[in-house]
C-alpha cells in the first residue's frame, strides 16, 4: 500500500507533538481517498523561537575590486569587513491553525527570520533557538515545512496544471503512483482555487501568463503538494492589489482552519487583512517592537502611551511606529497629557515585545 508522505505520522506514530491520535482520525490507507487523505493537516506543528539573533560579517575588500578598479576606486576604510547585527533576540510562538504575521518595513528583517525560522540561516551568525512541538526541528518536521519564497521560480512556458504535476512526481515519494501524484496535484489546484486557470500557462514580463495573485497561488500550491503542517511564506501578497491580497490571506485563513501553522510576512496589510491575523509580530530594524493577538496591538500601544490622532489601519499605525521608532522624535502630549501622533510622527517608548 503506497505512503503518502505529507499524511504519515513520522516516527511510526510518535510524533514529537500532542497525541495525534486526539486530534484527526487515522488516514484511510486507500489511494483513491488521497486527496480527502492529503488535506487534513495530521500532524499540527507549534513553532516556538526564542532570543533568535542573526549577526552578518560583510565588506570583503577582495570582492568586486576589478570593477571598483575601472570605477576608480581604491581600497577605503569602507573595504574592511564589519559586522552587522540583521536580527536581535526575537521571541515568538505560531500555534497550529493560526496565521502569525511578521510586519515591519523593508528592511526589518522580515525575510532573514522567515529563513531563520525555515532553517535556511546554518551560519555561525545565528543565535537563539527554535523549537517545533517544543524539541529542535527533526528531518520530518522539515519535511513538513513548506517555504514559499518572495521570488517565485516557475516555468514560463508551463500551464499550472502542468507545473503543478510535474512538481508533484518530482517531489512525492516513489511510492505514490504517476496516477495518484496527478490526483494530488489535481486536489491542490482545486484548493488554491487555481481551477479556473489550470490550462493557463505561468508566463513572465516577456510572456502574458497568469495574473500576479495566480502566480502567488502557484507558488503556494507548490509548497501544499507536500502537505506540510507548517506554512511558511515571504510577501505572498507583494505586488497583488488589496482584493487579491485579501483573498489570498482568506485562503491562507482556511488553510490554517484545516490544523495548519502559518507564518507569513507582510508588507502593508490592509485593515480587512489585518484582521485576519491572530497573531502579529512587528519588525524595527531586526528588533521586535510587539509580539502578540493581532487583535490586542492597539491597545497595547495605547497603554504605554502610543495612539494614533485619528482611526486607522492598525498595520499601518504598526508599520508608522516601526519606521519612526528608528528616528529621533519630539513628544508631543495632547490635554490629558498622552504621547499623540501627530502630523505623521509617533513617539515610541518601548523596544520590548508586547507577550
Ligand atoms: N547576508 C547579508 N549580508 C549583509 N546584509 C544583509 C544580509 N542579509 C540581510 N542583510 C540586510 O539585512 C536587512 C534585513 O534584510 P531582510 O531581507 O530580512 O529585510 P526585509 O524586512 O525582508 O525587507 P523587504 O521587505 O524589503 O524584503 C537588510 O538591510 C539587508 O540588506
Amino acid at each position: 500500500m503506497p505512503t503518502f508522505n505529507g499524511v504519515e505520522t513520522p516516527n511510526g506514530g510518535s510524533p514529537d507533538g500532542p497525541d495525534q491520535s486526539k486530534i484527526c482520525p487515522p488516514p484511510r490507507r486507500d489511494s483513491r481517498d488521497l486527496p480527502s487523505l492529503m488535506l487534513p493537516s495530521c500532524y499540527p506543528i507549534t513553532l516556538k523561537f526564542m532570543e533568535v539573533g542573526y549577526r552578518v560579517k560583510y565588506g570583503n575588500k577582495n570582492k568586486g575590486s576589478n570593477i571598483k578598479r575601472i570605477l576608480g576606486h581604491g581600497p577605503t576604510s569602507s573595504d574592511q569587513i564589519q559586522e552587522r547585527t540583521i536580527l536581535n533576540e526575537i521571541t515568538g510562538l505560531a500555534s497550529p491553525g493560526e496565521i502569525l504575521a511578521i510586519l515591519g518595513p523593508s528592511g526589518s528583517g522580515k525575510s532573514t527570520l522567515l529563513n531563520a525560522l525555515a532553517g535556511r540561516i546554518q551560519t555561525n551568525g545565528f543565535t537563539g533557538t527554535i523549537l517545533t512541538n517544543n524539541k529542535k526541528p527533526t528531518k520530518q518536521i522539515m519535511k513538513r515545512t513548506g517555504f514559499v519564497t518572495q521570488d517565485d521560480l516557475l516555468y514560463p512556458h508551463l500551464t499550472v496544471r502542468e507545473t503543478l504535476v510535474f512538481c508533484s512526481l518530482l517531489r512525492l515519494p516513489k511510492s505514490l503512483s504517476k496516477q495518484e501524484k496527478t490526483t494530488v496535484a489535481e486536489s491542490v489546484i482545486s484548493e488554491l482555487g487555481l481551477t479556473k486557470c489550470e490550462n493557463t500557462i505561468i508566463g513572465n514580463s516577456f510572456i502574458r501568463g497568469v495574473s500576479g495573485g495566480e502566480r502567488k497561488r502557484v507558488s503556494i500550491a507548490h509548497e501544499m503538494l507536500i502537505n506540510p503542517s507548517l506554512l511558511i511564506l515571504d510577501e505572498p501578497t507583494s505586488g497583488l492589489d488589496a482584493t487579491a491580497a485579501y483573498r489570498l490571506v482568506l485562503t491562507l485563513g482556511s488553510l490554517a482552519q484545516k490544523g495548519k501553522t502559518i507564518v507569513t510576512s507582510m508588507h502593508q496589510p490592509s485593515s480587512r487583512v489585518y484582521q485576519m491575523f491572530d497573531s502579529v509580530l512587528v519588525l524595527s530594524e531586526g528588533r521586535c517592537l510587539y509580539f502578540g493577538k493581532g487583535g490586542e496591538a492597539m491597545a497595547y500601544f495605547e497603554s504605554v502611551g502610543y495612539s494614533p490622532s485619528f482611526p486607522m489601519n492598525p498595520a499601518d499605525f504598526l508599520l508608522d511606529l516601526a519606521n519612526e521608532s528608528k528616528d529621533e522624535m519630539t513628544v508631543e502630549l495632547d490635554g490629558d497629557g498622552k504621547r499623540v501622533r501627530s502630523g505623521g510622527s509617533i513617539t515610541k517608548k518601548t523596544t520590548s515585545c508586547g507577550m
